[in-house]
Formats: structure tokens, sequence, C-alpha cells
């Protein structure tokens, strides 16, 4: 049986694990692949892939504001195989280059297939056995799957499958009111594509601040049909596609037909593909792998990252925790823990959402003080070069110490916009040294964030004329 001094179980933050430092040791690289393809989610069907839609989608939709502004673009259509092309054409390329780059590694040897844990040091993965020092659990999430009726009986995209289809088909319902489907509602819309949403919440990114799922489900609403507080009862094959059947709380039942069904209701993490109960390596009741501040599982000589051991299920936060088990397996004796303060997200849809600590919603139940200001970004001067009237920033900040407590914003680059907020939040800066210790550029929309740090109403706190406001 083959003996490794290290074991790293998935090729997506799992593969980025194994740089230089790691070349003195006799490594195994163990990936089932996603969708047949090496390199985990974010390259081959997650951050990457979306986003490279997302661009064509934002230029195809750009016409509706281009309207406001007194520039008429013919609505966008969109050479679906040309998009897809250039995406994968590109993706594909630098999956495979890297899956023959780690073929060709000395020290590590790529084993390809799905595995399980035999005891806690031995593996069984492509027909074979084998035994190592150390592993990582690196082996992300999946889709959940819809468990209604009828769900074997039709076609059922996730977002794996759904970015490689044949052609654009011209109905699609989303199911879910998640990341997954505010981000494919506004590529296929964009796209041309009639889309439904059905979501079981009542509204749409709700996990967000309140202010910002209320503002997105509403210009989500104007885009495309909605429809709230309805889960799916059962699915049945239909001419042409498939027959969506969800029902409200007065156990009312609607239909929607559609060619494509695209499932985003979550994701699960892989805990369960592995067979943990052969090790001592045990799971949270989500199926999270239990880690401690250094990524270390209760099972010695196992650590986890990623989507496997974390609910965020965000890859700068699998990057984050990939950096802390590297250091951490090559210093044992000098062990760092991770950071899980101040994570920020963002939602690539239109308009775009970004956020970073509290929601006010958290901050009442927790029943902590808190300031706010909402800064809307036609009250600056690149708002007003927009003609922007639905995107804001809002801010609640501690009123004893001045420090943020909370960013959201949603609109034009919020992605972008909120890295400073980010920043501040985590170098403890003060709303008010972040406002008035650094230069901002006038009219860039920047100033939104500058303004809504000066209108949080802070004791000692004087805001000072805006030059836009004169
Ligand atoms: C559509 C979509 C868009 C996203 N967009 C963003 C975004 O914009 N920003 C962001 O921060 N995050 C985004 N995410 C989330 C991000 O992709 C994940 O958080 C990240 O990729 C997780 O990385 P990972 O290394 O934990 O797992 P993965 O990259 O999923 O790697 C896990 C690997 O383990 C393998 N594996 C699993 N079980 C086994 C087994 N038993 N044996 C062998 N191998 C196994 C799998 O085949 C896979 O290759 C998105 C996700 C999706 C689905
Ligand atoms: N930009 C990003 O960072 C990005 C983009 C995409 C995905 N992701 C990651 O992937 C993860 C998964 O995304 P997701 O959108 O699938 O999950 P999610 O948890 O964000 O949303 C799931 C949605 O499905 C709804 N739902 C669940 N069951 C349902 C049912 N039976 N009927 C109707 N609606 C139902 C829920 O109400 C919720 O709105 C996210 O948590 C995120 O971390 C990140």
């Amino acid at each position: 049986m083959p003996h490794f001094d290290l074991c790293v179980i998935g090729s997506g933050s799992g593969n980025s694990l194994l740089d230089e430092r790691f070349n003195h040791l006799k490594v195994a690289l163990v990936d089932a692949g996603v969708q047949g393809h090496f390199g985990g989610t974010c390259l081959n069907v997650g951050c990457i892939p979306t986003k490279m839609f997302v661009r064509p989608a934002d230029l195809a939709y750009a016409h509706v504001e281009a309207e406001r502004l007194g520039v008429r673009l013919a609505p966008g259509s969109a050479d679906w195989p040309k998009i897809r092309d250039r995406v994968f054409g590109r993706i594909d390329a630098i999956s495979s280059a890297g899956r023959d780059w780690r073929i060709r590694n000395e020290h590590i040897t790529l084993l390809e297939g799905e595995s399980r844990f035999v005891d806690e040091r031995t593996l069984g993965v492509a027909g074979g056995k084998i035994t190592a020092d150390r592993y990582v659990l690196a082996a992300g999430s999946r889709p959940h799957a819809l468990e209604v009726p009828g769900a074997d009986q039709v076609t059922v995209h996730t977002s794996d499958t759904i970015m490689r289809l044949d052609t654009l088909p011209r109905t699609m319902v989303i199911i879910g009111g998640g990341f997954i489907a505010a981000e494919f509602a506004h590529v296929f819309a964009s796209f041309g594509v009639k889309v439904t949403i059905v979501n079981r919440s009542n509204a749409l990114l709700r996990q967000e601040d309140e202010e910002v799922s209320q503002r997105f489900t509403r210009l989500m609403s104007k885009r495309i049909p909605v429809r709230l507080g309805q889960h799916l009862t059962r699915l049945e094959p239909d001419e042409g596609g498939v027959l969506v059947v969800a029902s409200d709380a007065e156990a009312i039942e609607y239909e929607y037909g559609a060619e494509v069904v695209l499932n985003a209701t979550g994701r699960i993490p892989n805990s369960d593909r592995l067979n943990l109960s052969a090790t001592g390596v045990e799971v949270t009741e989500g199926g999270y792998v239990k880690v401690d501040e250094y990524q270390r599982t209760t099972a010695d000589g196992i650590f986890a990252l990623g989507d496997v051991c974390s609910p965020w299920q965000l890859k700068h936060v699998a990057n984050h925790e990939t950096r802390v088990v590297q250091h951490n397996l090559l210093h044992p004796d000098d062990l760092i823990p991770a950071n899980h303060d101040a994570i920020p997200h963002a939602v690539f849809s239109h308009p775009q959402v970004a956020a970073v600590g509290a929601t006010e919603q958290q901050l009442r139940e927790q029943g902590r003080d808190y300031v706010k200001a909402v800064q809307d970004y036609g009250s600056v001067a690149y708002g007003w070069a927009m003609e922007d009237r639905d995107g804001f920033c809002k801010l609640l900040a501690c009123p004893h110490t001045g420090k943020l407590l909370g960013a959201h914003l949603i609109g034009e680059q919020a992605s972008t916009l909120i890295q400073p907020l980010i920043q501040a939040m985590s170098t403890g800066l003060t709303a008010r040294e972040m406002a008035r210790g650094q230069y901002w550029i006038h009219p860039a929309l920047t100033e939104v964030v500058e303004n809504a740090l000066l209108s949080l109403p802070l004791e000692g706190y004087e805001r000072e004329p805006d030059p836009v406001d004169e």
C-alpha cells in the first residue's frame, strides 16, 4: 500500500495549498473532479465562469440605463455559443494545464476518483488504498438536490450544468432566491430568456441587510416575475420542458412551465462522501467538518479547509483557510489561527450587492447600540452622472467607539466600493478617521462611501459641508 507524508483531498483550494514549500514531502493529491474537470468549483463551475457570464450580461442590459441618459442602444441580444465557448475555451484550458502540471510534479501523485476513508490513516481511492501521515480535507460542497416527486423524471439543472447549455432556452424557472438565483437571473434575463424566480422565503437575498434585501427584491421584480413564499412541491415532464409546481402558505398550488429549470436552493458540504465515521473527524448538524481555530479537525493530523468546513461557502474564505493550513502543516510547533472576522461577500447580479459585518436586524437581535446612515448613490456627483435612483450605501456603527459594525451596498460597482470599508473594519479604523484621514477622489462614486461615513450620527463628529451640496 503506497504511503505518503501528506494527502490532500480536493483539487480546488487543496491544489493551491501545494506550493514549492511542500516539495520536500511525498504528497498524494486526490480528486473526484467537478463535472469531469480538475481544479474544483471556483475555476470550473463557480466564481470565475459565472462572472465571465455576468460581464456580457451587464453589457446586454446596459440599454436600460443608457435610455435614462439619452443614449438609445438596441436591447442586447446574446450570441450564446460564442459567449459560452469564450468562457470555457479559457477555463477548460486552465483546468487541463493545471492537471498536466500536477501529473508532471515529481513529489506529487495525482489520484483521480472518489475517495473514502477506511480508517484514520487509510484512504480508499481509484480501486486501491493509500496511507498518509497527515490529511487535508478540502472536498468542497455540491448543489443541494431537489427532493420532490418528479425530480428524477425531468432534467433539473444546477450551477454545475447550466453554463454549458447547448442553446439558450426561451424560458427558465429558477428555484431559490439566494446568490446563485440572483446572479443567474441577471445573466439569463439579460440574454433575453424569460426567467421566473420561485422562492420559498418572502424576499430575495434574505440573508442580506433587510433594506438591501427589500430593495433588491423590488428591483428584480421589476425585471422578471418573482414568486415569493412558495415552496416547490413537484416537477412534471411537460411539452417542451418541465412543469414546476409550487405551493404557498395557504396550500394554493401554482404552475410554471419552462424549457429549463435551474435548482439554486443551496449547497451542502461534501463531508458525507468521505466516510468520516471511520476517522475521528466530527461534523456539525449541517454536515460541516468541525475545525478549531487552527483548522484542525477532531482527529489528530487531519486538517480541513474551504466549503467542507466553512458555512460561508466563499472562495476568499477558502483561500484564507488554505494559507492557515499551509502554515500550520509546515510549522506544527508555531500554529496560527484563522481569522473569520469581517468576512465580506458580493452578489454579482444587477444591481450588485456587497456587504461586510452585521446587518441591522442582527444588531437589533443582539440588543447592541448602533447608529446608522443610508446614503443614496443619487446624492453624490457621480450618482447624478449615472442618474442613479436605486443604489445606496448603508453603514452601521458603534456610537461608543465610532467603529463600523456593518457596511451594506447595493448598486453599481458595490463589490469594489466596499473594499475600503472592509479595510476599516479589519484594521479597526473609526468612521471618523476613515472619512477624514484620507483624500477621496472627487467626483468619484467613492464619495457615496465618504458621505455615508460623514452622515453617521456619531457624537463629537462634525459633518463638513459637502462641495456637491453647495
Ligand atoms: C455558481 C457559483 C458561483 C460562485 N461564485 C462565487 C464568488 O463570486 N465569490 C466567492 O467567493 N465564492 C463563490 N462561490 C463559492 C466558491 O466557488 C466556493 O466557496 C469554493 O470554490 C470552495 O472551494 P473548496 O476548495 O472548498 O472546494 P472545491 O473547489 O469544490 O473543491 C473540492 C474538490 O474536492 C473533490 N471531492 C469531493 N469529494 C471527494 C471525495 N470523496 N474524494 C475525492 N475528491 C473529492 C471535488 O471533486 C472537488 O474537485 C461560487 C460557487 C458557485 C457554485
Ligand atoms: N458571489 C458569490 O460570492 C457567490 C455566488 C454564487 C454562489 N455562492 C456561494 O454558493 C452558495 C450557494 O448558493 P445558493 O444561491 O444556491 O444558496 P443560498 O443559500 O444563498 O440560497 C438558497 C435559496 O433557495 C431557497 N430555497 C431553498 N429551498 C427551496 C425550495 N424547496 N423551494 C424554493 N426555494 C427554496 C432559499 O429560500 C434561498 O433563497 C452560497 O451560500 C454562496 O456562498 C457565492
